[in-house]
């Protein structure tokens, strides 16, 4: 089994604990109360590249990275800092995280908050929608095209934006070929957690102007940003970077400081 087919495992189980408790009819009339969800895509395209922030604990390759007592008091600083649009892990058994962190960074900001976990289940869409989620991460390697197709309907359906993850060219067209408006390119090998920077720029290129494409992973500082503008990314998403650091926001700040600098690429667009 890899990394990814043991962490989807889990994953399963522990959906089946929550549909014994909720079941699936009365959790999307709940979901179908919320608030509506926040324009994504407006919020990611700008003339400057974005910073998506990441509530992450812990990961498989690094174990606990930060403790986060108060995720709801780091995503307030994040989005003080300027960061665009706020992630947080909810998967529990790998990265530490619940859709109580979801709901409680909910409550503290205004921007939009993607729900980062290994989405599988149309269960798991309109709990995303519960839980105030107005964007949701879809990982083309751990679906099928049928899946991923249909998850992806299900995420619009809700008037929420998918955040389509891939890593390889054969993921990026499958992802083309669903629909997916905004794209991630992840530098890790979610198989292997190796993590390789040369990804985005090799994918990228590839993808059609009105993508929104995002870099994700293994950002350390402003010097990563740059790279990634100046191979066309409308924003990255960092994680570790930021929860490892001894100042979040001001590890947020110097981002979003660098990818305002006139020196820094623009967003093509
Ligand atoms: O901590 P990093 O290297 O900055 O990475 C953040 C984010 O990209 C990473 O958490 C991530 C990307 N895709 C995922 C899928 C599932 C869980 C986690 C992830």
């Amino acid at each position: 089994m890899s990394v990814l087919e043991s962490i989807i495992a889990g994953v399963r189980a522990d959906l089946e604990t929550r549909q014994a408790a909720l079941p699936f009819e009365e959790l999307k009339e709940r979901a179908a109360s919320v608030a509506a969800p926040k324009d994504v895509i407006s919020a990611l395209r700008s003339s400057a590249i974005g910073v998506i922030a990441e509530v992450k604990r812990s990961s498989p390759s690094k174990g606990v990275l930060a403790e986060i007592p108060d995720p709801a008091t780091l995503a307030a600083d994040y989005a003080d800092a300027g960061a665009r649009v706020i992630s947080v892990l909810t998967e529990q058994r790998r990265f530490g995280g619940s859709l109580d962190d979801l709901a409680a960074v909910r409550a503290a900001v205004d921007i939009p908050v993607l729900r980062k976990d290994f989405i599988v289940s149309p269960y798991q869409v309109h709990e995303s929608r519960l839980y105030g989620a107005d964007m949701v991460l879809l990982i083309v390697a751990a679906l099928e095209q049928n899946a991923l197709v249909s998850l992806l309907d299900r995420v619009e359906s809700l008037g929420m934006t998918a955040l389509v993850e891939v890593h390889t060219a054969e993921e990026a067209d499958r992802a083309l070929e669903a629909g997916a408006k905004v794209i991630g390119i992840n530098a890790r090998d979610l198989h292997t957690l190796e993590v390789d920077r040369d990804v985005f720029g090799r994918l990228a290129p590839g993808l059609p102007m009105d993508v929104v494409k995002i870099a994700e992973s293994g950002v350390r500082d402003p010097r990563d940003l740059m790279a990634y503008a100046g191979v066309g990314a409308d924003a990255v998403l960092v994680g570790e970077g930021l929860v490892a650091s001894d100042d979040p926001k001001q590890a947020v700040v110097q981002l979003v400081t660098a990818g305002s600098h006139p020196a820094c690429p623009r967003p093509s667009r």
